[in-house]
């Protein structure tokens, strides 16, 4: 986990800070059109081994889209790599934990085999009990999905019905479910949503902690920064069709964001160090092409 302090430059539209190593993530000039309109343009990010990026900005920016990038499910121009590869082709070396409203109350299905999907939830059919117990494969699938239930903190519940654990349990199990085949990117569309906020604290210290101890690259998507400002590495923050990107501490001020955003912005340090950005404007608009020279990046 790294980073380089430089202020960040919303017109050149640059990464300006991108970690040393190979990078899990490359994208240069990338843009993306939806419904035959700019949605953003002009993302340049690189993402190394272990880093921690938050994708930041309002409803509607497009920060969902550019999971969708990267997982190869929605079309983007520019150069676009993960791990190497053109978005989508890396399988399971890319974990994901789409967005989500909580599983209905009645659900009997076990937080294990939550987990366990995300092992084999590709294949059809039920396990045969016989051939489960003597396969060498089986026994390896069993043994990580216990280790990483365990890395989650979820052991002690992961054998009762999914429906009946609170939020913050169960996102515990679906970030084990994203994290069970080892992968190296893990891509997380608002993980802390719904959450209370010391779930959210303790969910934000968990994948702090994969990051570190898994060496796993984190993508994750967020509406409010402050639970994982420690965590952190470098935001990437859209808005008006455009993208910045640094630290936390270049990209959410007042001045950034101002200039991102073309209007004044005002950022506030809270005196236990919380930022509250005041003053953005609306959801924007998608970007007519017409005024792709406004939106510029
Ligand atoms: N397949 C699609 N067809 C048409 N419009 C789409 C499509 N996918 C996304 N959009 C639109 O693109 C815009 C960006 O959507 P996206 O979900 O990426 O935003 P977001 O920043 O994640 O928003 P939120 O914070 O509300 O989740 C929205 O206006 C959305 O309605």
């Amino acid at each position: 986990m790294s980073s380089r302090p430089m202020m960040p430059d919303p017109a050149a539209g640059a990464d300006p800070s991108p970690s040393p190593g190979k990078p899990v993530i490359v994208l240069e000039d990338a843009a993306v059109r939806v419904g035959g309109k700019t949605l953003w343009r002009g993302l340049n990010l690189r993402v190394a081994r272990g880093d921690f990026i938050a994708v930041l900005g309002p409803n509607g920016a497009g920060k969902s889209t550019l999971v969708k990038v990267l997982l190869g499910v929605h079309p983007a121009q520019g150069t676009l790599q993960v791990l190497d590869l053109p978005p989508g082709r890396a399988g399971h070396r890319v974990g994901y934990l789409p967005q989500r409203r909580g599983f209905d109350a009645s659900l009997h299905i076990r937080g294990v085999d939550v987990v366990r999907l995300g092992w084999d939830g590709h294949r059809w059919g039920v396990p045969v009990p016989g051939a489960r117990l003597f396969s060498a494969r089986r026994r390896a699938a069993e043994t990580r999905i216990a280790e990483v239930i365990d890395l989650v903190g979820a052991s002690a519940y992961a054998h009762r019905p999914i429906g009946q654990l609170s939020g913050g349990e169960q996102q515990r199990l679906l970030i084990a479910q994203a994290l069970v085949r080892r992968p190296e990117l893990l891509l997380l569309d608002e993980p802390l949503d719904s959450l209370d906020l010391p779930n959210q604290a303790a969910v934000a210290a968990l994948i702090g902690r994969i990051c570190r101890e898994e060496g796993v690259a984190v993508v994750m998507v967020a509406h409010d920064v402050n639970p994982i400002l420690r965590s952190l590495d470098r935001v990437l923050y859209l808005a008006q069709g455009r993208a910045v990107t640094g630290t936390a501490a270049e990209v959410i001020t007042s001045e950034t964001l101002s200039g991102l955003y073309g209007t004044p912005v005002e950022v506030l340090r809270a005196s236990d160090g919380r930022l509250v950005v005041v003053g953005t404007p609306e959801a924007p608009a998608l970007h007519a092409d017409r005024h792709d020279g406004l939106a510029g990046g």
